[in-house]
This record gives structure tokens, C-alpha cells and sequence, in this order.
């Protein structure tokens, strides 16, 4: 199958270019930057040798018509203004914002600006979504917290009250994107952490509340911090909610583990083994564990992802891979790199 990449030069693209190079069925075709137009892959991410020799290309509608599968990774607003000059038989994976909130006006709250409508929620691995994502052409890649705590708080919802769930999750400064920023250089970030977006106001909060609300059949409610860390990628994920019943780690834990005996990528780890984002540097997996603080009466729940992998690139294969009928796995049997 033919495929394209839209917004190729920045980090999820990128990521994207590097996993699509030794994908089984799919060939990359259509490749596109914006400032980077011109430039030699290689020159912007030198990791790709795959690509020597070729360059981005300014984005064209034409490029695109052969392609049966094209990938957006582009700033939030910015995947909504080319839908509509792409071909309309193309399936379309897009790793921004822009069709994942079914309320419009969530989307003016969080976002602002036009709000362009709502794609099926390609958080792959569960129920409802993964039967749903097999059955569309066009699909909203979640965002990369929200991937780490809709999983991580999914399999709760018949012990735990997701009315009030509290998340504190630090993440890599590769989460915020290539383009320059004074507070990502490395004397601001190296050696130290600092909360953002703080007192509830994250974009992914009314993401992660549609999707869990959806799972559970009861509203769900986020009160989430995240925290800058000062590595280049992954999330950890720190989930609580009240616990609705009396309830220990081990039943707790062979709950989780049920909940994912399906699934090719998460794994629960062995209680009392932790989840760290190195270990998944790389890769479409997740890890998890969980525990009851039996002191609060509360459920806390760790999650690691890799930002760029599960939380962006990989798992957006992993939704085209469903859309066009694949192994879910095709092209992602990736470990991750582990330091
Ligand atoms: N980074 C992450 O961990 C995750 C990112 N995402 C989402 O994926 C999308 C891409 O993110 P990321 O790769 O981090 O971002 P980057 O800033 O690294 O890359 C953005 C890409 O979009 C292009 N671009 C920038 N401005 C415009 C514009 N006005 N019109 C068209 N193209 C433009 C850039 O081209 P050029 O560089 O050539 O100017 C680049 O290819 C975003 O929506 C982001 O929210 C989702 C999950 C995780
Ligand atoms: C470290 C950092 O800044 N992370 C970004 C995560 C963005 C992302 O991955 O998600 P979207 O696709 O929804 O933008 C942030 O917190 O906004």
C-alpha cells in the first residue's frame, strides 16, 4: 500500500518515517514539511539512513492521489485545513488534536478556533474503540498523556470511582514538538523539573474524560498535572481514584491482567516491579502496575509509554494496521532500547 506523510520533518513524523521503513506492507511514497521543504531527510533527522538521498517535499494535494493511507503530523488547527484536498478513497491516520473531541464546545474551551468535527478515537488496544477503529477510514490518533492515562485507568471502572480521578504525569520535551522554545533548551530543562499547564487546564483532560466516560458508561472526571522531565522521551503515569469497594493489589492486579490478556502491547508487570520509560523507548508497548494504598482507601496505578512511540507514531501504525484489515502488530515488533 502507498502511503504519505504529512508533516514529516518534526519529531512524531520522524518517528513515523523510521517505523514505516520496515513495515511489511506499507510503502512510503509522499513525503511533506513545511519550513524543512527541500531539505535532505537526512539533514533533519540524521538517524533515518533509510532515506538518504531523499528530500521533504512542500505539501501538494497531487503528491498525495496515489496514496492509500496518508499520516498527519501536524500543529494542532493545521490537519483540519487539508483534509479536504486530500483523496477521498485515502484512509487518513491524524496524530494532531483536531478530531479527537466530540464536543464542540470542549474543543472551543481547550483549543479555540473552528472546531472541525469528531473521527473514530483510535486508543487501540480496548474496547470500543479497537472494533470501531477496524471499521473506519479515518481515525484520531490519541494524544500522548491521553494514551498513557485512558489505559493505565480503563480497567478500574467496576472497582474505583473515575468521578474523581487524580493524575500526575511527567513526560520527555520531545512531547512538545521540534519547533524552538526557550523554556525546552537544555540549560532550563537539564537537572531540573517544573509542572505546566498546571490547575487542570491540560488539553488532554476532556480527551481522557470522553474516552474513559465511553468505557465505563458513567462520567468520568481528571484532575491532571503534567510535569516536564528532563530526558527526551516517555511518559510516567501516576493514576489514583478512590477505590468503590474493598479490594487488595493482588485482586486488583488479576483484574488488570485479564483486562489485558488480549492485547499484543500492554503488558501488567509482576507486582512489585516498576514501569520505567526506558524500557520502552522506542516501541508501541506499555507498562503497568498497580496497588492499593489501603491507608487512603485508593487505587494508584503507574503507566510508562514512549511520547513518540505508543503515545504518537507507533500507535498510529497500529490504527492504520486495523483500518486496512493487518496484523495490528505489522511493522511494530519493536522491544524498547532499555536505557
Ligand atoms: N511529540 C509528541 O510526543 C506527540 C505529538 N503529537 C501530535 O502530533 C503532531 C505533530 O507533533 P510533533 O511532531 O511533536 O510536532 P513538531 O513541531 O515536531 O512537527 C510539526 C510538523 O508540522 C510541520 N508544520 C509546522 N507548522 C506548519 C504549518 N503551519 N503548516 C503545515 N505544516 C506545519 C512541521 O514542518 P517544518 O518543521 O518543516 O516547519 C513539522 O513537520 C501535533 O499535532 C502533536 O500535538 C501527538 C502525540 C505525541
Ligand atoms: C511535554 C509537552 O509539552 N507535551 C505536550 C503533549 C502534546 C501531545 O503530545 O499531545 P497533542 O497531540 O494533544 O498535542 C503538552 O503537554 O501539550
Amino acid at each position: 500500500m502507498k502511503v504519505g506523510v504529512v508533516g514529516a520533518s518534526g519529531y512524531a513524523g520522524g518517528e513515523l518515517l523510521r517505523l514505516l521503513a520496515f513495515h511489511p506492507q506499507f510503502e512510503v511514497n509522499a513525503i511533506t514539511a513545511h519550513s524543512n521543504a527541500g531539505e535532505q531527510i537526512t539533514s533533519v533527522h540524521p538517524q533515518l539512513q533509510s532515506y538518504a538521498g531523499k528530500k521533504f517535499s512542500a505539501f501538494s494535494p497531487s503528491d498525495f492521489l496515489s496514496c492509500d493511507l496518508i499520516f498527519l503530523a501536524l500543529p494542532h488547527g493545521e490537519s483540519a485545513k487539508v483534509i479536504a484536498s486530500l483523496p477521498t478513497s485515502a484512509k487518513i491516520v491524524d496524530l494532531g488534536a483536531d478530531f479527537r473531541l466530540e464536543s464542540a464546545q470542549q474543543w472551543s474551551k481547550y483549543y479555540g478556533g473552528d472546531y472541525a468535527g469528531a473521527w473514530t478515537y483510535g486508543l487501540a488496544d480496548i474496547e470500543p474503540f479497537k472494533t470501531l477503529i477496524s471499521k473506519s477510514t479515518k481515525v484520531a490518533n490519541p494524544g500522548c498523556y491521553a494514551t498513557s492515562i485512558a489505559l493505565g485507568t480503563a480497567p478500574a471502572s467496576s472497582i474505583a470511582d473515575l468521578s474523581d480521578v487524580v493524575v500526575v504525569a511527567a513526560s520527555g520535551t520531545t512531547g512538545a514538538g521540534r519547533s524552538a522554545k526557550i523554556n525546552l533548551i537544555a540549560s532550563e530543562v537539564a537537572g531540573s523539573l517544573t509542572s505546566y499547564k498546571f490547575g487542570g487546564v491540560h488539553q488532554h483532560t476532556p480527551e481522557i474524560e470522553q474516552a474513559l466516560t465511553k468505557v465505563s458508561g458513567t462520567a468520568a472526571k481528571i484532575s491532571f498535572t503534567p510535569i516536564l522531565a528532563p530526558m527526551p522521551r516517555g511518559i510516567l503515569s501516576t493514576i489514583t481514584a478512590k477505590l468503590t469497594k474493598a479490594t487488595s493489589t493482588e485482586e486488583v492486579h488479576a483484574l488488570y491482567s485479564t483486562y489485558f490478556t488480549d492485547s499484543q502491547f500492554v503488558t501488567v508487570l509482576p507486582i512489585g516491579v516498576m514501569p520505567k520509560t526506558s524500557a520502552l523507548t522506542g516501541s508501541n508497548h506499555v507498562q503497568i502496575q498497580v496497588a492499593v494504598d489501603s491507608h487512603t482507601s485508593r487505587l494508584v496505578v503507574s503507566v510508562a509509554i514512549d511520547n513518540l512511540g505508543k503515545g504518537a507514531a507507533a500507535q498510529a501504525i497500529q490504527n492504520a494496521n486495523l483500518m486496512c484489515g493487518l496484523d495490528e502488530a505489522a511493522g511494530l515488533r519493536f522491544d524498547g532500547l532499555g536505557v
